[in-house]
C-alpha cells in the first residue's frame, strides 16, 4: 500500500495532532500508527524533550514524568511555565529536538498545544502538514479521568489552538467504536492521497 523506497530520511507527511486532555490523542495516534506500521510511521511528542530536560535540570525522574500518574500532574504547572520560558527564547526548541532522530516517512506529532508549534512545522515543512484535532465531550473526558484544573485547563497549554487554526481533519472521539472507525478510515485515505501526491512530486526528475 505504501511506498517504502525512501530517498531521504525527511518526512513526507506530518500529522499535527492536538486536543484537550483526555480527548484521546494517545489512543487515536496509537491506532493510526498500528495501521500505518511502525516502519512507516513514528509518534513524536513535543513534551518528551521538554520532560527530559526539565527532569535533568530539576533532578527529577524522567520516566515518572512520562507516565500518566500523579507524579506528572504535580509538576505539570511548573513544567508548563518552564517550557514557555524556553519557547520564548526559541519557539522551535522542542520541535527540533522531538524530530531529531525520526527516520520514518510519516510523522505523528501527538501533542501540539501552541500556535508556535503549528507555525514552526508549517514553516519548516510547507505542504507536508496535516492538522488533526481530536475532540471529546467534557462528559467523556471526565469518564476518562479528567478533572478541570484552574491554571491548566484555562491556559495556553490547553487552549492555545482553540481558535485560529484551520484543521484539515477533526476526529470526534466520544467512544462509539464504529463512529471512530469510519473517521480513521477517512483520515487514512487522506494520508494515502497526500502520500501519493508527495511521491509524484519527489519523483519528478529535473529537466536537463
Ligand atoms: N475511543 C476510545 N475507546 C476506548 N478508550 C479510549 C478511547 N479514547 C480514549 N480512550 C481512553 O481514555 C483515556 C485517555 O485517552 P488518552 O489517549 O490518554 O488521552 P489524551 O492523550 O488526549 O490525554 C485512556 O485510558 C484511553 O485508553
Ligand atoms: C508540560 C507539558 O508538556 C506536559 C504535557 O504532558 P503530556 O504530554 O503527558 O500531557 P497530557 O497528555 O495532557 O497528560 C505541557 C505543556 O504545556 O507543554
Amino acid at each position: 500500500m505504501w511506498n517504502t523506497t525512501m530517498t531521504s530520511t525527511q518526512a513526507r507527511i506530518i500529522l499535527l495532532f492536538s486536543g484537550k486532555r483526555k480527548s484521546g490523542k494517545d489512543y487515536v495516534t496509537d491506532v493510526i500508527q498500528k495501521r500505518l506500521t511502525a516502519e512507516m510511521c513514528c509518534i513524536l511528542r513535543l513534551s518528551a524533550p521538554l520532560k527530559q530536560q526539565y527532569a535533568k535540570d530539576h533532578s527529577l525522574d524522567y520516566e515518572e514524568l512520562l507516565g500518566s500518574g500523579q507524579y506528572k500532574e504535580s509538576y505539570r504547572a511548573d513544567m508548563i511555565c518552564w517550557g514557555e520560558m524556553k519557547r520564548q527564547q526559541d519557539s522551535g526548541f522542542f520541535c527540533r529536538l522531538a524530530i531529531k532522530h525520526a527516520t520514518q516517512p510519516i510523522w505523528i506529532i501527538s501533542d501540539c498545544r501552541r500556535m508556535s508549534d503549528v507555525q514552526w512545522f508549517h514553516e519548516e515543512f510547507p505542504d507536508r502538514c496535516i492538522c488533526v484535532r481530536v475532540e471529546a465531550s467534557e462528559q467523556t473526558r471526565s469518564q476518562r479521568g479528567w478533572r478541570y484544573a484552574t491554571g491548566i485547563d484555562d491556559a495556553e497549554s490547553e487552549c492555545g489552538l482553540d481558535e485560529g487554526v484551520k484543521f484539515d481533519f477533526i476526529i470526534r472521539n466520544d467512544g462509539a467504536d464504529d463512529v471512530l472507525e469510519k473517521q480513521l478510515e477517512d483520515l487514512l485515505s487522506l494520508i494515502k492521497s497526500r502520500e501519493e501526491e508527495s511521491n509524484t512530486l519527489h519523483n519528478i526528475k529535473p529537466e536537463k
